[in-house]
């Protein structure tokens, strides 16, 4: 997959299916879209394009508040998925109030026919332009609509699975987005309590900006030098020793290591609890040996 920058591009000769959408978390719903847009490309022998935006379009629209920089991934794991959903090229346009102000008309004009496409793919709530209108097929293009892809709640969006990382509903976001979500941190010091208490933790500083779970405790499992290692972290105050400042430590069972300085990806499974403040340091530990439990038995739906 090529990634490029719309305002950088110059000749473009190839003809395409086009894929459009900002795609936060590139979820089930999301998935359906490049599962017809590769049927597509395979049976016309043309390649994908996705255009999309680096930022979250709403950024424009309303008043800022940080949460709205947050993602449901970071950008080189939104990468990731989109190669693996099989895009050939990845086109970043940034989205402004005076890209904002086309037509869905002009949109096509100025912007999609630069992309030679034979088909573009759209979900079925995709309005487009100043005048949010659902695009139509002309001589160049015909528009291909995917029907919504639901469950029990309705449909599947970025907007829920938002909700349910918020709440700590780890089972369900993954269950929509149809693979674990993950962080990655480097490893920092913390207070170095963990190894006296029997429970080693590895802190991570997060730089992305991506959503963190509800504090509580979670199983998880860590990539670690390519393969996956089951443990359990914890996102909070560590209130029974009085912390100020909310940490994410995993712990990972069965290694002893030493990791400051790594990049550690972890996928979060499931909630296995809210945040305590014990009255002992012992029945922490009790509490965290019924947690590992838990975290060892886990298996993935
Ligand atoms: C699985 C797990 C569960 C935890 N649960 C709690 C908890 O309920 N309450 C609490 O105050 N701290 C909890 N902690 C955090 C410990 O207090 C913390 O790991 C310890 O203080 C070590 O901190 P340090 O790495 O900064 O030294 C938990 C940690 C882990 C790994
Ligand atoms: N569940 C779904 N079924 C089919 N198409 C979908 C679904 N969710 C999104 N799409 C389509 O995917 C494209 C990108 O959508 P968008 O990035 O707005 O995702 P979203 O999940 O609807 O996000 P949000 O919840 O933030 O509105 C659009 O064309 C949209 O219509």
């Amino acid at each position: 997959m090529k990634t490029l920058y719309f305002d950088e591009i110059e000749n473009w000769n190839e003809p395409t299916v086009l894929v459009l959408g900002y795609f936060d978390g590139l979820h089930r719903g999301h998935q359906a879209l490049f599962a017809e847009a590769k049927k597509l490309a395979a049976v016309l022998n043309l390649k994908i394009a996705v255009l999309t935006f680096p930022e979250k379009p709403t950024l424009i629209f309303q008043k800022f508040e940080p949460d709205m920089l947050l993602k449901l991934t970071s950008d080189k794991k939104r990468e990731e998925l989109f190669a693996e959903n099989g895009v050939d090229y990845l086109i970043f346009k940034d989205f402004t109030s005076c890209f904002a102000k086309q037509t869905a008309e002009e949109f096509s004009k100025n912007v999609l026919d630069k992309f030679l496409p034979k088909v573009v793919i759209t979900g079925f709530d995709h309005k487009t332009g100043s005048d949010m209108t659902q695009l139509k097929g002309n001589d160049q293009y015909k528009v291909v609509v995917v029907p919504e892809v639901s469950d029990e709640k309705g449909k599947i969006s970025s907007t829920r699975i938002r909700e349910l990382v918020k709440t700590g509903d780890i089972a369900s976001a993954n269950a929509l987005l149809g693979y674990p979500y993950e962080i990655t941190g480097i490893v920092v010091h913390g207070f170095a309590r963990g190894r006296t208490i029997g429970y080693p933790t590895a802190n991570l500083a997060i730089k992305d900006f991506i959503h963190i779970p509800s504090p509580g405790v979670y199983t998880v499992d860590v990539l670690l030098q390519g393969e996956r290692q089951r443990g359990f972290a914890s996102i909070g105050y560590n209130e029974t020793f009085n912390g100020k400042e909310k940490t994410v430590e995993i712990h990972i069972f069965d290694k002893d290591l030493d990791l400051y300085g790594e990049k550690l990806t972890v996928l979060w499974l499931d909630k296995i609890r809210d945040m305590i403040k014990f009255e002992s340091i012992d029945a922490l530990i009790a509490q965290m040996k019924e947690d590992e439990k838990k975290a060892r038995q886990y298996q993935e739906k």
